[in-house]
C-alpha cells in the first residue's frame, strides 16, 4: 500500500465513513451524491474510470453487492479495492475499519465504530424505563419490508383499493370465441394467406426496451413502436392498475393503425406478503404485458423483483421508479437500458429479458390451442 494513499470513493457511504473518521484528506475523488466537494468521478454504478486514473488513485472504495461488478472492474484496472457489503447495523460498524484501511488508517475506523456504538448505547439507555436493565435489542429493518404502504393507509386507501378485476382490466366484455378469429389464424399461420413473418404488431410505448422485448418474442413479425397514453398513473401501484395500463396500451396501439396485434407493457409496484405468518409485506417491482387482436386479450406478468428499502420508501412517497433509479445511480434513462431489473440482478436479468417473459406469456392464448 502507498505511504499516503490517495483514495477514490465510488460509494457515498464509504465517502461518509472516511470523512467522519477524519480521513477526508486522503479522498481525492468521489461519485455523485457523496457528502463531499471532492472531484466527481461519475455515478455509483457507472463510475468514470478515466477520471479515477487522472486522479492517480491508489485505492478505490465500493459498497454493497450491487457494486460488485464495479469493484471487479476497478480490480482489473489494478487498484487496491476495498469492498464492503454490510447487511446489519453491526456489520455497518464492523465495516468502518475496513473502509478506513483504504486510507491506511484502520484504527480511525475502529475508533469511529466505537464512538457510534457508544452513542447508540446511550440512546438505548435513555429510552429504557428507570430501573430496568435489559439486553440491548438492535431494532433491525429487514430489507424492503414494511408493515404497510402509506398508499394503503386509511386516508389514501381509496386511491389504490383493489377494484374488481373485470371492471378495470377488461372493460369490454369478451365476445364469444370466434372460430377462425385472428388468434386462431395466427396459430395456424393463415392470416389471409400470409405467414407470421408478415404480421404487423404495434407496441404501445416509445421506450425501445419494450419494442425489443416484443421483437424477441416475435422475431418474424414487423414491430412498430406507437407511443400511447396508458390511461393509468405514471407509476401504477398494485397489479390491477398495472394490468389496466398494459391492456389500455395494447388496445390503443392496435387502434392506432392497420395492425394485426397490439401489445401493451406496463411496469408497476405491488406488495407481496412476507410469507412469515405476519401481516408484513414487501414492495416489489412488477411488470405486466397484454396482447390483443381486438377480440381477445392475453395478459401475463413478468418477474417480480424486491425493491431496496430506500427506493421503496421513495416510491411509497409518490415518486416514479425510473427517475428514482436515475437519481440514486447517477444515470440517465436507466429504464431505456438495463432497467431497474438489470441493476437489481447485477445485469443478469435486464429489463428486456424480464419484459420478454411477460410478453411471451401474454401471447399464450394466441399460440396454444388449449385457451
Ligand atoms: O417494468 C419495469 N422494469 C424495469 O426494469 C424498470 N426499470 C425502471 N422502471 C420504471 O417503472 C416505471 C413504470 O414503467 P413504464 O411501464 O411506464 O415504462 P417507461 O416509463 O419506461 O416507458 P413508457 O411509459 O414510455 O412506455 C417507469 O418509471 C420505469 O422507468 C421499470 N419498469
Ligand atoms: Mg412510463
Amino acid at each position: 500500500m502507498a505511504a499516503n494513499p490517495r483514495v477514490v470513493s465510488l460509494a457515498p457511504s464509504a465517502t461518509a465513513i472516511l470523512t467522519a473518521a477524519g480521513l477526508d484528506a486522503h479522498v481525492v475523488g468521489a461519485t455523485v451524491h457523496s457528502p463531499t466537494d471532492k472531484p466527481v468521478v461519475g455515478g455509483w454504478l457507472n463510475p468514470d474510470f478515466d477520471r479515477v486514473a487522472e486522479l492517480a488513485a491508489d485505492a478505490v472504495c465500493t459498497c454493497d453487492d450491487l457494486q460488485s461488478d464495479v469493484a471487479a472492474a476497478a480490480r482489473d484496472r489494478g487498484y487496491d479495492v476495498v469492498h464492503v457489503a454490510p447487511a446489519t447495523l453491526d456489520e455497518v460498524f464492523d465495516s468502518f475499519p475496513v473502509v478506513c484501511d483504504a486510507a491506511g488508517d484502520a484504527g480511525a475506523g475502529a475508533t469511529l465504530a466505537e464512538d457510534c456504538r457508544g452513542v447508540l448505547a446511550r440512546v438505548a439507555d435513555a429510552r429504557r424505563p428507570r430501573g430496568v436493565r435489559g439486553p440491548r435489542v438492535e431494532r433491525r429493518r429487514r430489507g424492503p419490508r414494511r408493515r404497510r404502504l402509506a398508499s394503503q393507509s386509511a386516508e389514501s386507501g381509496r386511491r389504490f383499493r383493489r377494484r374488481p378485476t373485470r371492471a378495470t382490466v377488461a372493460p369490454r366484455r369478451r365476445p364469444p370465441r370466434a372460430v377462425g378469429s385472428l388468434g386462431d389464424r395466427i396459430r395456424r399461420r393463415e392470416i389471409t394467406g400470409r405467414r407470421a413473418s408478415d404480421m404487423d404488431i404495434a407496441v404501445g410505448s416509445g421506450n425501445p426496451v419494450k419494442r425489443r422485448a416484443v421483437e424477441r418474442t416475435c422475431p418474424d413479425a414487423s414491430v412498430a413502436a406507437v407511443a400511447v397514453d396508458s390511461g393509468v398513473s405514471e407509476q401504477p401501484t398494485g397489479h390491477d392498475e398495472t394490468i389496466a395500463g398494459a391492456v389500455t396500451r395494447a388496445e390503443r396501439a392496435l387502434d392506432a393503425g392497420d395492425y394485426d396485434l397490439g401489445v401493451g407493457i406496463e411496469g408497476g409496484v405491488a406488495t407481496f406478503s412476507a410469507g412469515d405468518g405476519t401481516d408484513e409485506t414487501d414492495l416489489y417491482l412488477v411488470m405486466w404485458a397484454a396482447v390483443t387482436d381486438g377480440e381477445r386479450v392475453g395478459r401475463a406478468a413478468g418477474p417480480s423483483l424486491p425493491l431496496p428499502a430506500r427506493i421503496a420508501d421513495r416510491i411509497d412517497a409518490g415518486e416514479e421508479l425510473g427517475p428514482v433509479m436515475d437519481d440514486v445511480l447517477g444515470t440517465d434513462d436507466i429504464a431505456k437500458n438495463e432497467g431497474a431489473a438489470g441493476v437489481f440482478t447485477g445485469g443478469r436479468l435486464t429489463r428486456t429479458d424480464a419484459l420478454e417473459s411477460a410478453v411471451t406469456g401474454a401471447f399464450a392464448p394466441f399460440r396454444c390451442e388449449l385457451y
